[in-house]
């Protein structure tokens, strides 16, 4: 098997939509899947780079794997559901402490999918969304996350990350919105980010650093009270 050269790492909630935008882009179509169990990858041929490409569970149970998989990642993409408030809030509550093992220059993409099932007729600024129902627009659902929710995010991201925003890709051209049942942007999601790591890759491979998971990184998570873990 060919060795990856650097790796991209998909993390978020369960149901965003994750394992479909991966099979959407490596396989150009949009079939139904099942809830992933650990994680899988995908190996994608960009130049003279081989690009691993890791589908994570959003399983709360699998919560402990995400941060073995995002050592000395090159990229990580979280993504969430555009219909759901919730799915963005977990990325910064859930999955952001997961990224603390990813390479110090690790390039982030936030991703909203589903966007086929909503309209983006914009709530106005200071709509009081998440209580409110789900209302129609047109023949589809409200959209519930906009574009600049996603924005302040990934300045949050900066601020946790301790990075300067003149220092790394500008927050409107690393937040995207995307449908993998319909092919829209997903192509442009991921060869946006694979260019981005390119010059990452060229500096680990310059230094030697592994681009394998190392399945005896894996600590099990904490019990939960509710059974589950954490
Ligand atoms: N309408 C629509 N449905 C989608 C889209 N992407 C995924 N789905 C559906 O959403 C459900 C969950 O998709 P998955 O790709 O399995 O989600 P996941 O993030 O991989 O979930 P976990 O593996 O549990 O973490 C499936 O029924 C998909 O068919 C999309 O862009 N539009
Ligand atoms: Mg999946």
């Amino acid at each position: 098997m060919k060795k990856p050269d650097g790796k991209v790492v998909l993390l978020g909630d369960m149901n965003v939509g994750k394992t479909s935008l991966l099979h959407r882009y490596m396989e150009k179509r949009f079939q139904e899947t099942v809830s992933t169990v650990g994680g899988a990858f995908y190996l994608k041929q960009w130049g003279p780079y081989n690009i691993s490409i890791w589908d994570t569970a959003g399983r709360e149970q699998f919560h402990g794997l995400g941060s073995m998989y995002c050592r000395g990642a090159a990229a990580v993409i979280l993504t969430y559901d555009v219909n759901s408030l919730q799915s963005l809030t977990e990325l910064e509550e859930r999955f952001l402490e997961l990224t603390d093992s990813a390479s110090a220059d690790c390039i982030f993409a936030i991703v909203g999918n589903k966007v086929d099932l909503s309209d983006d007729c914009a709530l106005p600024p200071d709509e009081n969304r998440p209580e409110k129902p789900v209302a129609s627009c047109g023949s589809k659902v409200r959209k519930q996350v906009r574009a600049e929710d996603a924005i302040a995010l990934y300045k949050k991201i900066l601020k946790y990350k301790m990075l300067d925003e003149k220092d790394v890709p500008a927050a409107e051209k690393m937040c995207f919105e995307t449908s993998a049942k319909t092919g829209y942007k997903v192509d442009y999601l991921f060869e946006t980010v694979f260019d981005m790591v390119v010059p990452i890759i060229i500096r680990q491979k310059a230094e030697g650093l592994p681009q394998t998971v190392d399945i005896t990184d894996y600590k099990p998570a904490k019990r939960t009270k509710s059974g589950c873990c954490a």
